[in-house]
């Protein structure tokens, strides 16, 4: 029985952390026991193998008929490792770049100047970190700022950097492509499997979501003990990540093991979120994923997330349903907060979507 006096989790959001940023200024080379794992199993390791990420050619994908290699390529790609490196997406290296430096120039600023973009309790939008829930919680080493970019009247310009003086414009374009991007994948993930080609978008609805989460992983001086992000898999339908040009992190869980995976500075990393392995009937796998840190330099990545309008109903599509391969998901609406009431439970959300 609950205690009367406390609340359920998910109503006690209470604090929001520090930023990391601020801990570290004050506290002298030492990390607080809130961001450490303990135990034989908290000893992270940062060495796993480097994962194979196939590199998928969008411009392929854009003239691919239904037989291309290209599109059985995408599909092993993502019923395996849920994830590829998109190359030839028609951005040029010198605008992704731009990218990275906004995203930079803002975590650069000063305390003060980054505080006028924090969020508050209510707010999921803005600069800040994690929602405290309890006490023994292990806290992420990282900063983000978070947005809403889709649909266009749910932005919330206030947490809009306008320092950088270029971060608003640069968001908005580099988000555009991305939706346009988006479309494509989706499309060719259901031409690889046969399907009509909009069957994934039509459950999109006319208001598709997209959310930008730049992510700041200062220093940190116990990389063995400390993530930068818990194991989780996306929310989304499809994340498209920039990485940081140089410095590695992110590992992927597959087949029981963690695998690094690698930097190709003009690539961008496009998996799968659950809602795409939903809609796809576990065709497609939603892969889990951590961040790591490390003692000696500070790693910048944007992670960007679509997924389809709240008010929509998803689910499996027809045609991936049959007697060999029984419907596995159930139909649901505003998957969205399903996955962050869970999430902040320390639960895997897509298990509350299975039958
Ligand atoms: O920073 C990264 O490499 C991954 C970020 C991520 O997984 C996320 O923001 O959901
Ligand atoms: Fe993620």
């Amino acid at each position: 029985m609950m205690d009367e006096k406390s609340p359920p989790p998910a109503m006690v959001e209470s604090l929001v952390s520090k930023p990391v940023q601020e801990v570290v200024a004050n506290s002298s080379n030492q990390v607080p026991e809130r961001y450490i794992y303990k135990g034989e199993d908290g000893s992270i390791d940062a060495s796993f193998p480097l994962l194979e990420v196939p590199v998928i050619d969008i411009l392929r994908l854009l003239n691919s008929s239904s037989d291309d290699d290209e599109l059985l390529k995408l599909r092993s790609a993502l019923a395996s490792c849920g994830c590829f490196q998109a190359i030839n997406h028609g951005m040029e290296s010198s605008f992704l770049d731009k990218v990275r430096e906004i995203a930079k120039q803002f975590f650069l600023l000063p305390i003060e100047e980054k505080h006028k973009y924090s969020r508050t309790v209510e707010d999921l939008q803005g600069y800040g970190n994690d929602s405290v829930l309890s006490e023994h919680q292990i806290l992420d080493w990282t900063d983000r700022l978070y947005l809403i970019v889709s649909p266009e009247d749910q932005r919330k310009l206030k947490f809009w950097p306008q320092n950088p003086e270029c971060f608003r414009e640069i968001l908005h374009d580099y988000t555009t492509k991305l939706a346009m991007l988006n479309e494509l994948v989706l499309k060719s993930m259901a031409k690889s499997l046969n399907l009509e080609e909009n069957c994934f978008l039509n459950q999109y609805g006319e208001r598709a979501t997209m959310f930008a989460r730049f992510n700041f992983y200062p220093p940190c001086p116990r990389p063995d003990r400390t993530l930068g992000l818990k194991p989780h898999a996306d929310g989304s339908a499809i994340t498209c990540l920039l990485q940081d040009k140089e410095v590695e992190g992110l590992q992927i869980l597959k087949d029981g093991q963690w695998f690094r995976v690698p930097i190709i500075p003009h690539a961008l990393l496009i998996n799968v979120g659950d809602q795409a392995e939903i809609m796809s009937n576990g065709m497609f796998k939603s892969p889990v994923h951590r961040v790591v840190t490390n003692s000696e330099r500070e790693r910048i990545t944007l992670a960007v997330f679509c997924m389809p309008e709240s008010n929509n109903e998803i689910e499996p599509v027809e045609g991936l349903i049959d007697e060999k391969r029984p419907r596995l998901y159930k139909s649901m609406k505003d998957y969205g907060n399903i996955y962050f009431q869970n999430y902040q439970q320390g639960k895997r959300p897509i298990d509350a979507a299975k039958l």
